[in-house]
């Protein structure tokens, strides 16, 4: 099984593109594209996911899904964010999750 670590190496890669020369690296030249360039691959790869999904290779989707996961990667690190951002708000709807289905099994 592959550790969730991954996202904190890959997020701790992307950062430091950040200031990188463009023409050394895929992230650089995205970085130094700007925030067009990131939401127009975004765009892109969650077009081919729902392509991929639809066209039934499992193997196919996953690497799909990768590309996507990746570029929302890419936004969220040139927005000064990071996936512990969107870890920590899921975490904070399972808890909210929680409160509501222990409320409604209070009220049924
Ligand atoms: N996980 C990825 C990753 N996933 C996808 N991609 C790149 O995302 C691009 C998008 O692919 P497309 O399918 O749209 O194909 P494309 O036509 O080549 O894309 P465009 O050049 O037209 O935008 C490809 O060039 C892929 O190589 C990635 N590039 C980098 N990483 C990770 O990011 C790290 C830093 O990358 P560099 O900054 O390039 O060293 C790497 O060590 C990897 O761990």
């Amino acid at each position: 099984m592959v550790s969730s670590e991954i996202l904190d190496r890959l997020s701790a890669t992307l950062a430091s593109r950040r200031d990188a020369d463009p023409t050394t690296s895929y992230v650089a030249k995205l970085f130094h594209k700007g925030q067009e360039a990131i939401l127009k691959k975004v765009g892109e790869e969650s077009f081919e996911v729902v392509m991929a999904a639809k066209d039934g290779d499992k193997r196919h989707l996953v690497g799909e899904i990768a590309d996507l996961w990746f570029h929302t990667l890419v936004l969220l690190a040139h927005e000064g964010l990071s996936h512990e951002d969107v870890l920590a708000e899921l975490a904070r709807r399972e808890g909210i999750s929680g409160i509501d289905e222990k409320a409604s099994r209070t009220a049924g």
